[in-house]
């Protein structure tokens, strides 16, 4: 429309102005137009510039806001950043919360400053966005140095917590220091009260002492070895003056009585000899002597050359010589019986009353039994003696039971009698001493106990003492090193221990005589005419048929026998009980020796004659009913012998109740009707028994007491005893066993041989079963005495044997008897001589030795015999096949029957195996015939080889 309009307008006008005023016009016109044009252009220009600006504004703003978005995401970075370090930090302090806290309130602060300058104009905005910043970046270093403050202010407290962390520490080491300084103080306390103990115990030992008299135990005879050679030789001498007086008023009451005696008692007290032995333990002995005797001595010398002389010259004028040799390499009962080698020993001359008692010439230390070593031990003896048969004398000794030898070795031989009650009239020694002979009284006192043992003496007071228990006199032979107190389960009112601190009344047996012995000069040469020696030494007052009471006695006589303290560097060995024997009596008191070995071992050990009840009393029979009379009748000429129905059933006759009475000989264990039998070293074996005399088959050894003690008891003594080499177990029944560690008799040596000579027996003897040692084969005397434990016997392990017989199985003992069945397969695979490896084995093994009970063998096979025609399980045969060790009479017949049937088959099929069917006949034909054990083996042989068994 505007174009059309000025189109017109001009064409009009260029009509109007038609020359050149109106060009001019026209001309002007165009020339406005054109500034108006330009005028425009500018316009639009400027337009364009402002445009253009707002433009860069808009871009300026952009990149403002950029910025700002950088920077925002710089503060989420710094705050990020920051967060981290506080969580850090407030991870340490547990302040993380404050710090989020003033976080998110400097946050809401920021974001409403954001807020307010997206408000405030764009220029505003930037100028304080950019002002804002350098406020922020200001309040942003103000709270890194806060932090930074805060950051040591925490380290601070850091190292400060540290330090008194440290000083806690140390404060705890201090109180720990403090508490282990508390405990050794009171260590030292306790060390200290021990001390005051021990000093007490030394006071209340010197106290007991003074007031009675009586050999020390290990601990005390140390310190009065001290003690002796502290108040040295000045009271030596005193001593000695005392007993030369003695002796010469000794002499001249013997020479008003007996003219050869007296000579005999001055020739003795005169000898005082030193003497050097060198014993070298396998069986060779040498020895010096430096004799300071007199003539007679050195006739007695010339007469070790002739055993037989020297007998007969020591019975007319009692200067004692026995000349035997002895030496014991115990590897076997070989060795045991070949004894060589000469032992040369002076030792004095036992007063006569005084036979059951010994002084070892020196003391004994722990001897190492499981090794053979050689012993050097130098043994001299300096005594006088004291002939105690008139009251006079016993009386002026009456203050001094304790007789003390000193040995030139420093060692000291300490002898102590208990006094018997009756024994306390002077005047009955006095009557037993002229009787000529020390064998005179123990004559009277053995037959005594060979007549019936309850009219025994001393048979009496164990028999009273019995029923309460383990009080009975057995106690008191307890060994005086049985350390300080006697056993709290007696229940007796007394204790007879001296040594013991129970503080229960003391018995008085303390021997009114002190016997102090003459010097006697011994030689000792040859295992032989040993009986002989003592008889003639002993003036020949016993006879064989005495020997067995005799030798009862003597060990009944460890009731009463004295206790002997030993000089610890002596060993004990053979010959001291060679010494023994000759000292003087036929029946030497072995209970010393049992007590000596186990010294030697620094063990304690009573010795005790009859078994020792530790849990419960002892079952005597009272009621008529309970007991077993036999049918044996006076009339018949019986003595209770093999017809016995009380012996055929293994219970003893009743000495009150038996018809024949004294003529009852079934009552071997109440009699104590024992071998003869002595003690030996037997090397690896340790000490073991051997006998005096020629043993018959079936013959009553003697009985092996204990303590009997539960299963319990046992198997915890057992655990306990896991370490030590010897085991004195002994199953009684199914609850109880004997225990002869702490408290026995002989038999406690016995040791086992896989090819013995002997067996145990249980007896029923009045209400308890005992347990008896019985030969099985005639011993020749000299053998070592040996059962096998297999039979019966504990053992906490098993042991290696050393019985060295050919058919030794390796090992002795069973792991325990409680132990289940399972381990007897084990053990039997053991054996040394066996093949044997699983069950069938066992079959071939025992074909080949064939052990089958008979009636006359021990309790054990006994039951076995009654049990094996009636029916037992697989299982109970097993586990008694094995441990009885014996194979079933219908086993035999089975195995027969079996092979008889293969035998017919083959016979049946026409087979041409004649090797077979000689096999096979001869397996039937065995039981009858085959005797060598080359048969034995040979038809073992076969069988296997066929059987494959
Ligand atoms: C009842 S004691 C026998 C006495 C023992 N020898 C002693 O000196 O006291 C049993 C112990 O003697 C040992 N013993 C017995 N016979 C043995 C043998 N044949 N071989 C090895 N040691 C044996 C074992 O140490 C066994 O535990």
């Amino acid at each position: 429309m505007n174009k059309k309009v000025l189109l017109n307008n001009y064409l009009n006008e260029r009509k109007q102005l038609n020359g050149s005023e109106a060009n001019n016009i026209i001309k002007d016109k165009e020339r406005d137009r054109d500034r108006d044009r330009d005028r425009d252009k500018e316009k639009e220009r400027d337009r364009e510039r402002e445009r253009d600006r707002e433009r860069d504004r808009e871009r300026d703003r952009e990149r403002e806001k950029e910025r700002e978005r950088e920077r925002e995401r710089e503060r989420e970075r710094e705050r990020d950043k920051d967060r981290e370090r506080n969580k850090e930090k407030n991870k340490e302090r547990g302040d993380k919360e404050k710090d989020r806290d003033k976080e998110r309130d400097r946050d809401k602060e920021r974001d409403k400053e954001r807020k307010k300058e997206k408000i405030e104009k764009p220029q505003v905005a930037v100028l304080k966005q950019s002002a804002q910043h350098v406020k922020q970046q200001r309040l942003k270093e103000r709270e890194k140095d806060k932090d930074r403050e805060k950051d040591k202010d925490r380290g601070k407290d850091r190292e400060k917590e540290k330090d008194r962390e440290k000083e806690r520490e140390r404060e705890r080491d201090r109180e720990r220091e403090r508490e282990r300084e508390r405990e050794r103080e009171r260590e030292r306390e306790r060390e200290r009260e021990r001390e005051r103990e021990r000093e007490r115990e030394r006071e209340r030992e010197r106290e007991r002492e003074k007031d009675r008299p009586k050999p020390k135990d290990f601990k005390n005879k140390e310190r009065d070895t001290e003690k002796e050679k502290e108040k040295g030789k000045d009271r030596e001498k005193e001593k000695e003056k005392l007993r030369e007086k003695e002796k010469e008023r000794e002499r001249e009451r013997e020479r008003d009585k007996n003219n050869i005696r007296s000579k005999e008692k001055k020739e003795e007290s005169i000898a005082k000899t030193q003497k050097n032995i060198t014993i070298k333990e396998n069986g060779n002995i040498t020895s010096s002597s430096n004799n300071s005797n007199s003539s007679l001595n050195s006739n007695n010398n010339n007469n070790n050359n002739n055993n037989n002389n020297s007998s007969s010259n020591n019975s007319s004028n009692n200067n004692k010589i026995i000349n035997k040799s002895v030496g014991i390499n115990g590897n076997s009962t070989n060795n045991i019986n070949g004894m060589n080698g000469s032992n040369v020993v002076d030792i004095k001359k036992k007063p006569i009353l005084e036979s059951k008692k010994r002084a070892l010439p020196s003391s004994l230390s722990s001897y190492p039994s499981s090794k053979p070593t050689t012993i050097t031990s130098t043994t001299s003896t300096t005594t006088t003696s004291t002939k105690l048969s008139k009251p006079t004398s016993v009386k002026k000794k009456k203050s001094s039971n304790l007789k003390r030898i000193k040995l030139s070795n420093g060692g000291v031989v300490t002898k102590y009698k208990r006094r018997k009650s009756n024994d306390s009239d002077s005047s009955s020694e006095g009557s037993s001493d002229s009787s000529g002979s020390d064998d005179d009284s123990s004559g009277s006192d053995d037959s005594d106990s060979s007549d019936d043992s309850s009219n025994n003496e001393d048979s009496d007071d164990e028999d009273s003492d019995s029923s309460s228990s383990g009080s009975d006199n057995d106690s008191s032979s307890f060994d005086s090193n049985y350390s300080g107190s006697c056993d709290s389960f007696s229940d007796s009112s007394e204790c007879d221990d001296s040594d013991c601190s129970c503080g229960k009344k003391r018995k008085s047996k303390l021997d009114s005589n002190n016997k102090l012995t003459n010097l006697k000069k011994l030689v000792v040469n040859g295992n032989n005419n040993n009986n002989n020696s003592n008889n003639n030494i002993n003036n020949n007052n016993n006879n064989n048929n005495n020997n067995n009471n005799n030798n009862n006695n003597s060990l009944d006589n460890g009731l009463n026998t004295s206790s002997i303290v030993i000089d610890e560097q002596q060993k004990i060995t053979t010959e001291y009980i060679e010494k023994h024997l000759g000292s003087g009596k036929a029946n030497p008191d072995y209970s010393d020796i049992a007590v000596l070995i186990q010294k030697s071992r620094n063990k304690k050990f009573g010795f005790i004659s009859r078994n020792f009840f530790l849990e419960r009393t002892e079952r005597i029979l009272h009621e008529i009913d309970d007991i077993d009379i036999c049918n044996c009748s006076k009339g018949s000429g019986s003595v209770c012998g093999q017809d016995c129905l009380n012996r055929e059933s293994y219970v003893e006759c009743n000495s009150e109740h038996c018809e024949l009475g004294k003529k009852c000989t079934n009552q071997r264990f109440q009699r104590k009707q024992y071998s003869n039998i002595k003690p030996a070293f037997t090397g690896k074996k340790g000490w073991g028994l051997i006998t005096n005399e020629d043993i018959e088959e079936k013959q009553f050894i003697m009985e092996y007491c204990g303590e009997v003690i539960s299963k319990q008891t046992c198997l915890r003594r057992m655990k306990e005893a896991e370490n030590e080499k010897f085991f004195y177990f002994l199953t009684l029944d199914a609850k109880e066993c004997l225990d002869a560690s702490k408290r026995g008799n002989l038999a406690r040596f016995i040791n086992h041989s896989c090819d013995p000579n002997c067996e145990t027996q249980k007896w029923t003897v009045g209400g308890e079963v005992k347990i008896g040692i019985f030969a099985i084969k005639p011993i020749p005397k000299g053998t070592e005495l040996t059962f096998d434990y297999n039979y019966e016997r504990f053992g906490a392990q098993k042991q290696e044997c050393y019985c060295g017989s050919l058919n030794c199985r390796g090992y002795l003992g069973q792991k325990s008897k409680s132990s289940t069945s399972t381990n007897r397969p084990k053990q039997i695979t053991r054996w040394k001589n066996s093949i044997v490896l699983n069950h069938n084995h066992h079959v071939k093994y025992f074909l080949g030795e064939l052990i089958v009970p008979n009636s006359s063998s021990s309790s054990s096979s006994r039951s076995v015999s009654n049990l094996y025609n009636n029916e037992l399980s697989p299982e109970m045969e097993l586990q008694l096949i094995n441990s009885k060790r014996i194979f079933l009479h219908r086993n035999v017949r089975k195995l027969k029957s079996f092979y008889l049937n293969i035998f017919n088959y083959y016979s049946s099929v026409g087979s041409s195996n004649k090797k077979l069917m000689n096999i096979t006949t001869t397996s039937t034909s065995t039981s009858t015939s085959t005797s060598t054990l080359n048969q034995k083996l040979k038809r073992k042989n076969k069988i296997s080889d066929i059987f494959g068994i």
